[in-house]
């Protein structure tokens, strides 16, 4: 397993930059995931780093080898990388074992001690050996691809968005075992999503792309707490954007009150980040004190484990939406109250 740095990295095919100077360091043997809207350049990203594309600028180095942008290109087949592809890319008249064997060196392919042992790393039943792709579920056909991908135990595995094609269910359930065979293997692995529960999920470290450019780089509480700026806020889990005027660890905010803050800030202007699980609805005839802010629920999302509660502040055309256990539900038209119960973070501006 390898340390991957790309620094500087940018591409571009004949129009404005794809990527644009992109710095990253993914740590040996940790998964980065790689997170942003379609058309951010994520799969550019992954070409570059397995050979299929050059990079215009920067350098891509792999265990401290430069295999992109100084001298002459390292080939693909020579940089020891193993790509994963959304659907899987199995060859459909060859049997289970014998697309996990294709992918091993040639002394190996005769030994089925590996095909075994590499079945087992992917919760692959041995009894699937001899099936055909067509006759595996999307999920087993994805373990495969991830077998023949770690065969050869390449220093770095690529995963473009692996698990879209599954359907919710299988989904989660490949997540997991792909995740726990890839640590298993001690890879180091670089995974491209624009889902971010499978981003902050599966994920040693988050990075989230935007226009070509790292918007913000950490672990993906950090990302997920401490947001740079709007978009990441915005984009890596549900987030309302108040208005406000931080002094010392507090924000005042125009619709809200005064809300603490989970993190030293700058004084002056800037942005609350409000996510739905910070706020708490409470009964209009709570018996409790009176706490938090006349709304209206304009309609609830059921979730099952729980439920999103839109709202409408009293007397302002505010839209606020709060996450609540989906036992104790109000319902559409309610008046209720609502509150912030936790600290939030902020974003300068
Ligand atoms: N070979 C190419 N020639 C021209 N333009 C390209 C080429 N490859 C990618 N692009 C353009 O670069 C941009 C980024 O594409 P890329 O596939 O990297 O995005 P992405 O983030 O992976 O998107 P998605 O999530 O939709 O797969 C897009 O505007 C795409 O049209």
């Amino acid at each position: 397993m390898s340390e991957l740095v790309l620094t500087d990295v940018g591409k571009a095919f004949g129009g404005p930059p794809v990527l644009d100077g992109v710095n990253l360091t993914v740590p040996a043997g940790s998964l980065t995931a790689v997170l942003g809207p379609s058309g951010c350049g994520k799969t550019t990203l992954l070409r570059l780093v397995a050979g299929f594309d050059d990079p215009d600028t920067g350098t891509i180095t792999l265990g401290g080898r430069t295999v992109a942008g100084r001298g002459r290109p390292v080939r693909p087949q020579r940089r020891q990388v193993g790509y994963v592809a959304q659907e899987g890319a199995l060859f459909p008249h060859l049997d289970v074992a014998a697309n996990i064997t294709f992918g091993l060196p040639r002394d190996q392919r005769r030994q089925g001690a590996r095909t075994t042992e590499l079945m087992a790393l992917v919760g692959l039943e041995p009894e699937l050996a001899g099936r055909l792709p067509s006759e595996l579920s999307g999920g087993q056909q994805q373990r495969v691809a991830l077998a023949r991908a770690l065969g050869p135990r390449p220093e770095l595995v690529l995963l473009d968005e692996p698990f879209s094609a599954l359907d919710a269910g299988l989904r989660g359930q490949t997540r997991a075992a792909v995740a726990a065979a890839l640590r298993a293997a001690g890879a180091t692995a670089v995974l491209v999503t624009h889902d971010q529960d499978e981003a902050l999920s599966m994920a040693d470290q988050l990075a989230v792309l935007r226009d070509g450019v790292v918007a913000q780089v950490g672990t993906p509480q950090a990302v997920y707490h401490s947001p740079v700026d709007a978009f990441t806020a915005t984009f890596v889990g549900d987030a309302m954007l108040l208005r406000c005027t931080v002094t010392g660890r507090r924000a005042s905010t125009d619709v809200l009150g005064v809300l603490d803050l989970d993190g030293p800030a700058r004084d002056g202007a800037a942005l609350a980040v409000v996510r739905p699980e910070h706020l708490e609805v409470l009964s209009a005839q709570t018996d409790r004190e009176p706490a938090g802010f006349d709304a209206q629920v304009g309609w609830v999302d059921f979730y099952g484990h729980d439920a999103v509660v839109h709202l409408v502040l009293a007397g302002t055309d505010t839209s606020l939406r709060a996450r609540a256990r989906s036992t104790e539900l109000p319902a559409p038209g309610d008046h209720v109250r609502v509150r912030v119960d936790a600290p939030v973070a902020c974003i300068a501006v």
